[in-house]
């Protein structure tokens, strides 16, 4: 449904986005990772058309950025980095206005003002001036202007950046209610983020796409931890597909090692250990989370 073919965008002689490519099918959500100025949020801006590229295309469904952009406007609901809420409207005015902006129909904007304020929970606030709200209302309103005209993609760009802990929390039951109806994509660099609530990840390193892939793939398939009671490196090493054993240290009597392998190997490693006549006191697949995938990702840069 996201068609994103090849993208650069250059500032200057500055690459801030190298040639990057994803698919992102419809009801998808999906996290956009990366440290600060990793190219998160020209990503954004240029899929929701206030952006141009420097080079390549993205097509949604068959209307293509740049030549199709207002239809594709019509499509998507986007809360930018930093939402330019007026301080001095009260939250209706606001979202009436904004109604309006987004082609809402003159009939349906007093009915769709109200649906959004519902969904974003902003009744209590819905006649208060922006300029007196929390961080955490501001955003919510901003969430809100961005699902007036029903868009069937929702882009958030950083959506609980200064939020409490509470409000974090409302604004990822929020997220998870849109990705029932629309294909979500979220930027932050907050990882705890996207592993509650997306499904997938893209993560961005110095404007290239490094990793893209779906969570629960990232986090399997890193190895098995194996503990028996002496030295198995000679058995494992015979079985085809173990590319790697390491030894760690433990102090509880056994001889431990992490096998690089694929965790549909652990039968066939349980069954040899066993046929060599070792005692095995566990075997299981490890997983990473996260966090130490996003370290690996960018201990590179940190050394170069
Ligand atoms: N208008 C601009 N002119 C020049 N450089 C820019 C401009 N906008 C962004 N950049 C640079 O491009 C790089 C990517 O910026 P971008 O805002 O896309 O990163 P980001 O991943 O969203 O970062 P953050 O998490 O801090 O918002 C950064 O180095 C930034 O300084």
């Amino acid at each position: 449904m996201i068609q994103v073919e090849h993208l650069t965008r250059r500032y200057g002689a500055f690459t801030a986005v190298n040639d990057v490519s994803f698919q992102i099918g419809r009801g998808e959500v999906v996290g956009l990772l990366g440290h600060n100025g990793a190219g998160k949020s020209t990503i954004m801006k240029m899929l929701t058309g206030f952006l141009e590229p420097t080079a390549g295309n993205i097509y949604i469904d068959k209307l293509q950025v740049g030549k199709d952009t207002r239809a594709i406007q019509a499509r998507i609901g986007y809360l930018p980095e930093n939402c330019p809420v007026w301080p001095d409207m009260t939250v209706i005015d606001y979202l009436e206005y904004q109604a309006s902006l987004h082609g809402v129909e003159p009939v349906l904007i007093t009915r769709r003002v109200a649906e959004v304020i519902r969904r974003c929970a902003l009744k209590q606030k819905a006649v208060a001036s922006i300029q007196t709200l929390s961080r955490g209302y501001r955003q919510r309103v901003g969430v809100a202007q961005a699902l007036l005209h029903h868009p069937d993609i929702i882009i958030l760009d950083e959506p609980t950046n200064g939020l409490d802990p509470t409000q974090i929390l409302q604004m990822r039951q929020l997220i998870k209610e849109l990705a029932k109806t629309a294909t979500v994509i979220v930027s932050t660099h907050i990882l705890q983020e996207v592993q509650a609530v997306c499904e997938r990840v893209l993560i961005m390193r110095n404007g290239h796409l490094v990793i893209d892939s779906r969570i629960e793939e990232l986090q399997t398939a890193h190895g098995l931890q194996l503990a028996v009671n002496q030295d198995a490196s000679q058995t494992i090493r015979a079985i085809e597909g173990v590319s790697a054993i390491t030894p760690q240290a433990a102090n509880d009597g056994l001889w431990h090692c992490h096998i690089d392998a694929a965790p549909t190997l652990a039968p066939m490693i349980a069954s040899a250990v066993c046929n060599a006549g070792l005692q095995l006191y566990a075997l299981e697949i490890q997983k990473r989370d996260l966090e130490s995938v996003f370290a690996d990702v960018n201990r590179e840069v940190i050394h170069g």
